[in-house]
Formats: structure tokens, sequence, C-alpha cells
């Protein structure tokens, strides 16, 4: 789909049709990752539209997601006016990358200029144990070096879009003070938050023992295969931007390989080898921890959330 042919006034049409007046101008915008659309539970006053009814929207294919935009207010008084991806779009369930960040180029335009992203991911990190909550400080994205997977790919939306988008910056310095002042607030232990760096991976494979070790080689702490167009995009809209990523599951890197040939051989001298069963990562695993940790997720984002300063 060609940047000119998105079709924002059908879908902001639609949404000034479908929502009350006071919650038609988000300023602020959630992205949920797998296992975490209940982070819409904070909202009071809720207008839920799916996205099948929205033109330009794909389907969340992927168990965890649900698909559809939630409304709503949260904080204290009246509330701010916030918007809450139930669900987002991978490039590897065959969605073009233009619909993946059509979302946000939507949010963007309906008046969000903060987004949190949150995300399931796998810890390449032995200090970053599951459960622990990453504050995203920088990306390694992958796809984008390896092949031109980059939502930004393409004719220029307009002229007030940079054609080459700096992305020393992408990660706000004020979201992320926020997200740790927050966690101060809610009285979080000082290890249930903690900072590193995001690999992007196209997936839908997860990493063998050799790619986790090179990621890890590369910089990263956590691993996951969304996000990072979404922060491209919203980063080319001017939104502030923080990625919070859950570590859901540690990517299997052994010390060592087994060595099959030693087994064999101590095998046929009558001195079999035991070996611990071998570790494998899964999305249940990954969809049991969101459900685990969706409450802790949920306060931080709504303690984030009260501190953004309304202009
Ligand atoms: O990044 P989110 O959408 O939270 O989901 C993560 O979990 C799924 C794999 O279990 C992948 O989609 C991965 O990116
Ligand atoms: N690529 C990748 N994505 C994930 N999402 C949740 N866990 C993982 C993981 O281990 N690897």
């Amino acid at each position: 789909m060609a940047h000119q042919a998105l079709p924002f006034a059908i879908t902001l049409d639609i949404l000034k049709r479908r929502l009350p007046a006071h919650l038609q101008e988000p300023k602020i915008g959630i992205v949920c990752g797998s296992g975490l659309s209940t982070l819409a539970s904070a909202l009071r006053d809720v207008v839920e539209v799916p996205y099948s009814e929205l033109e330009g929207f794909g389907t969340s294919t992927v168990q965890g997601h649900k698909s559809s935009l939630a409304f709503g207010l949260l904080g204290p008084g009246n509330g701010i006016p916030v918007v809450a991806m139930l669900g987002r779009f991978h490039p590897y369930e065959g969605h073009k990358l233009s619909t993946v960040v059509y979302p946000i180029r939507v949010l963007a335009r309906l008046g969000v200029r903060n987004l949190i992203i949150t995300n399931a991911a796998g810890s390449l990190n032995p200090k970053l144990p599951v459960g622990t909550i990453v504050a995203i400080q920088d990306h390694v994205a992958i796809p984008n070096m390896a092949g031109p997977l980059n939502p930004l790919l393409g004719p220029s939306l307009g002229p007030e879009y940079p054609r080459f988008l700096p992305l020393s910056n992408a990660h706000s310095i004020k979201l992320r003070r926020l997200a740790f002042l927050a966690a101060h607030k809610l009285g979080l232990a000082d290890d249930a938050l903690a900072e590193g760096v995001y690999a992007w991976v196209s997936g839908p494979t997860y990493e063998t023992p050799a790619e986790g070790r090179f990621l890890r080689a590369a910089g990263a702490d956590v691993v996951g295969m969304s996000t990072i167009p979404e922060v491209l995009a919203a980063r080319e809209e001017g939104l502030e931007v923080i990625v919070l990523s859950l570590v859901t599951n540690f990517v299997v890197i052994p010390d060592k390989y087994r060595s099959i040939k030693e087994e064999v051989k101590a095998e046929l001298a009558g001195k079999p080898i035991e070996q611990p069963p071998q570790q494998v990562v899964s999305h249940q695993e990954v969809l049991n921890v969101g459900k685990q940790k969706a409450d802790v997720m949920k306060d931080l984002v709504a303690k984030i959330i009260e501190m953004i300063p309304t202009d």
C-alpha cells in the first residue's frame, strides 16, 4: 500500500461517528503486547471499536491479541482520554509493514502525542529474569539491517516528514524517567523495572541458540518480533515513545553444545551420559507470564499516564 493510498479520512470519520465527544481526541496511546490486552481494564467509560470496523486495519491473528481499539479515561478528576490498541499486527502474520504501522499513524492523527508500547520478550541477559519489566533504552532492528523491512521505506508521507529519520533519540528519556518515578511511587522492588536493549527479529520462529548468542553479542538484552516498526512510525509522526518489555522466557543459550558424538561413544562403551531434557520456548509460556504480570504492567502504565504533563 503506497502511503498516498492510506485511508486516513475514512478511518477517522468512522471513529468520529463511533465515539462520544470526550473520547475523540486521546492524547496518550497504549499498545498492548502478547497477553497484555487487560491493560485496558484500567480505563473507565470505555468504548471498544473492533478493528474489523476500521478501514485500513488488519486483524490480529495471534493468540493473546484482541482486535480492537479501546477508548477511555484514566486518572483522577475528569480523567485523561487514552486509546489502547488491544492487539497489534506483526509482519510474520502476513501483514504488510504499512498495515502493521497504520494504527500508529491513525493514533497520531487523533491527537496522541505520547505512546506507551508494551510487548512480551525473551531474555538474552541472565540479569533480566522472567517477570522483569524492561524499559527499552535502545534497539537493534535485525530485519532493517538485513533486508527491505523498514516501515518507512517508500514515498514520503509529505514534505513535513523527514526523509532520513534520526533514531539516536528514539526512546524518550522524558517517558523513561517517568517510568522509574512511577515504579518508585508504586513501591515496586528495584529489580522489577530494569533497562535494556531490544532486538527486533521477524519471527515467527524463536531463536536458535546460535542466534541468541549472536543477539547477545550484538548488545541486545531482550528479543521479540514486534514493536520496532511501531516505534519508527511513531517517531516519524513526531510522538514521544516508551517501550516496556515484559520478560516472559529466557532464550535458550546453553554454555556449550551437547556433544552427540561423545554421548554415542559413551553409550557404546557402556557408560551412557545422563542429559537433562532439552528446553524449548512456547507461546503458551509467553501468555502465562503475561497473565501473571498483567496487573503490575497495568499499574505501571496507569501511573506513567497520570504523571505525563497535560498541556
Ligand atoms: O511482541 P508481542 O506482540 O508482545 O509478542 C511476542 O510474543 C510472540 C511470541 O510468543 C511474538 O509475537 C512476540 O513478538
Ligand atoms: N523472538 C522472540 N520473541 C519472543 N517473544 C516472547 N518471547 C520471545 C523469544 O524468546 N523470542
